[in-house]
């Protein structure tokens, strides 16, 4: 048994959150770099909570520049146990309708410019990913957000794109076609990896948007459409969030998907062939393992 601690990512349109106890923003250092901001920390319910903007108050992260391993490290330092991302999404679903949410469950990471694993040569690290939210804590999700009143699909595959540039018609279509996606967004890969390399249960909640840009009766995707839909879905998003406390609950056993022992057999280097700048940078991320 340990101690709840539930870390909250806010993507585009939630850069705070509301009704936390000793609210105080502070700075954590991380050996990955600064995190996108400050984090707000404080406690709702009698569980401690841990807020971070992923785009920064303002929205100045690009998808492509947000420091996802200082921000997974700094969660993780904290000593948050369990992490949902909200995220604006498109929808490749019909069904999936801009203000429903969807609860994914899987990735397609189309990312390329972004340091995706706290891993490398001197301290050799594979986790499996098959699975990689976490089901105990999405399902509590599904209820915090059905309990607001929102419509919700649970499971779902979240294409990740570079951006910032919105698909091309011909992509579009791929994606939802011939690839199987549900929903797309710019920012839960590396998130997703780099949550389970920390042995951080992950849930990732789809706010959806727009349609992108395959629907026949809805034109392409436009910023100050997916805004105004934004506005609307923050106070249903931030409603959620604070029904996690009473749901997840105080304290928790060892996640029974094994989210918190994901590297106790992923670590490959011989102890003495480690490098020890690496291991020390892995302090907070896998300290457990490598002490
Ligand atoms: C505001 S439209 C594009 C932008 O919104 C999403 O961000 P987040 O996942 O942090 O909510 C999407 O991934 C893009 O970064
Ligand atoms: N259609 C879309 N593509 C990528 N990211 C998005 N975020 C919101 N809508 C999106």
């Amino acid at each position: 048994m340990s101690k709840t601690k539930i870390g909250v990512i806010g993507g585009s349109g939630i850069y705070e959150i509301d009704g936390l106890q000793n609210p105080k923003w502070q700075q954590v250092e991380s050996p990955w770099g600064t995190a996108s901001d400050e984090l707000l920390t404080g406690e709702l319910d009698g569980v401690e909570m841990v807020f971070l903007p992923r785009h920064g108050r303002g929205h100045v992260h690009a998808p492509s520049d947000v420091p996802y391993r200082a921000n997974i490290d700094a969660l993780k330092r904290l000593g948050v146990t369990d992490v949902i991302s909200v995220s604006a999404c498109g929808s490749f679903r019909d069904a999936m309708a801009p203000g429903h949410f969807v609860i994914v469950d899987q990735f397609i990471d189309r990312t390329r410019q972004r340091a995706s694993s706290f891993f490398s040569s001197g301290c050799v690290g594979h986790v499996s990913l098959a699975h990689p939210t976490c089901p105990r804590l999405s399902a509590a999700c599904a209820e915090a957000a059905r309990a607001e009143g929102i419509t919700v699909h649970e499971g779902g595959t979240y294409l990740a794109m570079e951006g910032p540039q919105f698909s091309t018609l011909a992509e579009s279509r791929m994606y939802r076609e011939s690839w199987g996606a549900d929903v797309i967004g710019m920012t839960n890969m590396p998130e997703a990896k780099l949550a389970r390399e920390a042995e951080l249960c992950y849930a990732s909640v789809a706010m959806i948007t727009d349609y992108d840009s395959w629907h026949p009766d809805h034109g392409e995707v436009d910023v100050t459409d997916i805004i105004k839909t934004l506005m609307g879905n923050s106070a249903q998003a931030k409603g959620m969030v604070a029904r996690l406390p009473q749901l997840l609950g105080e304290t928790r056993d060892a996640c029974p998907h094994g989210c918190d022992r994901a590297l106790e057999c992923a670590i490959l280097t011989a102890p003495d062939a480690r490098d020890p700048v690496l291991v020390g940078k892995l302090d907070a991320v896998a300290g457990r393992v490598l002490r």
